[in-house]
């Protein structure tokens, strides 16, 4: 596991386009180096900037769609077409815009029972990236009560060593999700996450101490064999 690499740009704009230019180079070194890209998409208002920077031709000329393959590393247990859909921001925001086949595109299923939903898109995840599970990017953001993907505080699913994906019951949002379990993320060659806004900065003074406790579900996000990167603005990182 190497040290987490943390970046702090002026506001949420440059690390959106930080990120853009961060996920460009990924995409073309991981075609280069194996004729493809896998990566995980995340909701949240960052990503979403994000994913509109990626579409624009400046960005999106330079990525062969053709050998990306798209997940989300969570799924509300909405229909597709809902406004919660993480699926629907990312279609909105960039799927509509650029040229990747639709069977690169790896949805998460939401309707009937969460569980076999969970089930379906793990079967997806193991048939496209094989034994080894790995993403080679990993979008991920944080909630204000330090959640990351679906793994909320006080949540089953972050004792779950097993399984890859899984059903959550999300107590304070009186919801379902499907969430990647940590075993899934922490495979992954490259895990970004997406921090801006000043409500994040009580969280991450807390998870940057020194000696700092384990304290929220994000803090259990530590690659093996891959590397983190935080892509912060000084929103988050001062409080101001
Ligand atoms: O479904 C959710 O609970 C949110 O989408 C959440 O997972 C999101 O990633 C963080 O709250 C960060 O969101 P921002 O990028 O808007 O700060």
């Amino acid at each position: 596991m190497s040290n987490p690499i943390q970046l702090i740009w002026k506001d949420k704009e440059a690390l959106s386009i930080a990120a853009a230019y961060h996920f460009v180079s990924a995409a073309a070194k991981s075609i280069a180096a194996n004729n493809r890209f896998t990566v995980a998409f995340s909701g949240g208002s960052t990503p979403k900037r994000l994913f509109e920077i990626l579409a624009t031709p400046t960005f999106s000329n330079n990525i062969d769609w053709k050998k990306v393959f798209i997940f989300w590393s969570d799924e509300r247990f909405v229909p597709h077409t809902s406004d919660e859909s993480n699926y629907k921001m990312s279609r909105t925001a960039l799927l509509d815009h650029i040229r990747i086949p639709r069977k690169n595109i790896f949805v998460t299923p939401t309707k009937g029972e969460p569980a076999a939903c969970a089930s379906e898109y793990e079967a997806s995840v193991k048939a496209i990236l094989g034994k080894s599970a790995q993403f080679d990017l990993t979008l991920l953001g944080m909630g204000d009560d330090g959640h990351t993907a679906s793994l909320f505080p006080g949540t089953t699913i972050l004792t779950e060593t097993k399984r890859l994906v899984k059903e959550v019951w999300v107590e304070s949002k009186q919801t379902w999700r499907i969430s990647f379990t940590y075993t899934l993320i922490n495979k992954s060659k490259e895990v970004m996450f997406l921090v801006g806004d000043a409500n994040k900065y009580p969280i991450l003074k807390k998870i940057f101490a020194k000696n700092s406790k384990l304290l929220y579900p994000v803090q259990g996000v530590a690659p093996q064999k891959g590397q983190t990167i935080w892509m912060l603005d000084e929103a988050a990182v001062t409080g101001k």
